[in-house]
């Protein structure tokens, strides 16, 4: 039995460019939301559904038009907000989600190029009245974020992209966090873990 009365979740977002340490974070915040008594669903875009983990599969291994990309990337996000955001605010949960439509702009707006009024279009489409609460910006230098990649792991079809593509999606992204102070924090991922996690602690004790 779902409770009616239960009160709206809220919905975290977490951004940046490959490498500068948001994954790395989620698991903290799940886990200091989680001892705060939230109960709290994890997830990502693209992905997050079964639908959206077959177009992540595509988005993230084959070359295609850049309009194709954006529409996939909404096509996968339409999903995720009907089958796991949705639902999840509407039960009082928590929703941390890797990437939302701040990324849409940075890569497919400010990586490739495409038209900054098609992807408010399209975000108009998608979620004309969703927005996250909150966004955790995670900023960093493009040689700090490629030093971090390359130790790591084998890269996907954006991870390959040359360090003009990432210095556009940086710029977009920190172009957001102006337009939206109130809901987007930028955050020196060139910090200690540590840190990081510290002024994290400090966010959600004034957000819970
Ligand atoms: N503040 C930090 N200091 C040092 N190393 C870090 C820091 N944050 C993350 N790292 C390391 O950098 C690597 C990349 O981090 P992570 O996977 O969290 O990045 P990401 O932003 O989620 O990347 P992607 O978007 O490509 O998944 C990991 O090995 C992680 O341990
Ligand atoms: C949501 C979204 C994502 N992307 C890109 C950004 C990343 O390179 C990959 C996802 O990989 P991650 O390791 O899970 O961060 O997809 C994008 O280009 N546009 C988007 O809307």
């Amino acid at each position: 039995m779902t409770d009616s009365t239960a009160s709206r979740g809220k919905f975290i977002s977490f951004e940046g460019i490959d490498g500068a340490g948001k994954s790395t974070h989620i698991a903290f915040v799940g886990a200091t939301l989680a001892a705060k008594g939230k109960r709290v669903v994890s997830s990502r875009e693209p992905g997050g559904t079964a639908v959206g983990e077959k177009l992540r599969d595509m988005l993230l291994h084959d070359k295609m038009h850049l309009e194709t990309e954006a529409l996939l990337m909404f096509a996968s996000r339409r999903e995720h907000i009907a089958q796991v955001i949705a639902p999840a605010l509407e039960r009082g949960d928590w929703v941390i989600s890797d990437r939302f439509t701040d990324a849409s702009f940075a890569y497919q707006g400010g990586g490739r190029g495409l038209d900054r009024a098609k992807m408010e279009a399209l975000e108009q489409w998608v979620h004309p009245h969703l927005q996250p609460d909150l966004t955790l910006l995670f900023d960093v230098p493009l040689d700090v974020a490629r030093a971090r990649l390359d130790a790591t792991r084998t890269l996907d079809k954006f991870e390959q992209e040359k360090a003009d593509f990432f210095a556009a999606c940086r710029t977009e992204y920190l172009r957001r966090a102006a337009q939206f102070p109130d809901r987007i924090v930028v955050i020196d991922s060139t910090q200690s873990i540590a840190d990081i996690q510290a002024m994290l602690s400090g966010i959600f004790e004034k957000l819970l």
